[in-house]
């Protein structure tokens, strides 16, 4: 469940004051989907950066899960945010690590003592089961994102934050790509929010909403 109520956001653009995010608010059930779309500069890239706890905010209150996240400090912040699965449009893979360790390595690190139990599920789902001793740069676009998919869904996040997961794939790999996070996120019940430039993509979202001008439509 995410509540977002009066949020602002600006940036400092040499002396002036930026306005990204204005008197912005969104309320999501748990477990829906919602396709964000909006225009080049709009500000979805910052609003998903406020909802996984990347940035902060002074003004507006943004709830996830009965945790406000105005209210943590930083170290409950950190917690947070290990708890939120990102997607992003690079991959951002660790191209020295294979694609197992890179599936493991943020689950390792996050969560020494818990068990990756979804690990062979996840990898055979996403049809990564023969690719895990190869490394980033020996997959194919797809391939990387789905690897990017197996890692934000191993800790078992009720939060998935995507962000345009499909900006560098042909529209047949996107396809592929949206139709397995969106099926996977069904199956788990977890939210997930994805920023897409795609019209056809946010088809398979039951909620679409457009920010423009700081603001999301009704
Ligand atoms: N680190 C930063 N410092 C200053 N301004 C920034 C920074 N990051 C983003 N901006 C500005 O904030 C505004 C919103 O950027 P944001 O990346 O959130 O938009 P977006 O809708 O995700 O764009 P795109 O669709 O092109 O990815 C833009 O005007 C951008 O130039």
């Amino acid at each position: 469940m995410i509540e977002v109520k009066n949020l602002c956001f600006s940036r400092k653009d040499g002396s002036q004051e930026h306005v990204i995010l204005d008197q912005l608010n969104l309320s999501v059930a748990t477990a829906q989907h919602l396709a964000l779309l909006g225009d080049s500069g709009s500000g979805k890239t910052t609003f998903l950066h406020l909802l996984a706890g990347l940035l902060r905010t002074k003004s507006g209150t943004i709830t996830v899960n009965d945790q406000i996240l105005t209210h943590l400090n930083d170290h409950e912040l950190a917690l947070y945010r290990r708890r939120v699965g990102l997607v992003f449009q690079h991959y951002e893979l660790l191209e020295c690590l294979t694609v197992k360790q890179n599936i493991l390595f943020q689950h390792k690190l996050n969560f020494p003592h818990q068990p990756a139990d979804e690990f062979n599920q996840l990898v055979d789902v996403l049809g990564l089961s023969h690719r895990l001793n190869a490394l980033p740069h020996q997959l194919s676009g797809g391939e990387q994102q789905r690897v990017s998919i197996a890692r934000a869904l191993l800790h078992q996040p009720r939060l998935v934050l995507a962000d345009e997961p499909t900006g560098n794939l042909d529209l047949k790999r996107s396809y592929q790509v949206v139709e397995l996070l969106t099926t996977l996120c069904r199956d788990r019940n977890i939210n997930l929010i994805m920023v897409t430039h795609s019209h056809q993509l946010a088809r398979y979202f039951e909620h679409v909403k457009t920010l423009k001008n700081g603001t999301l439509d009704q």
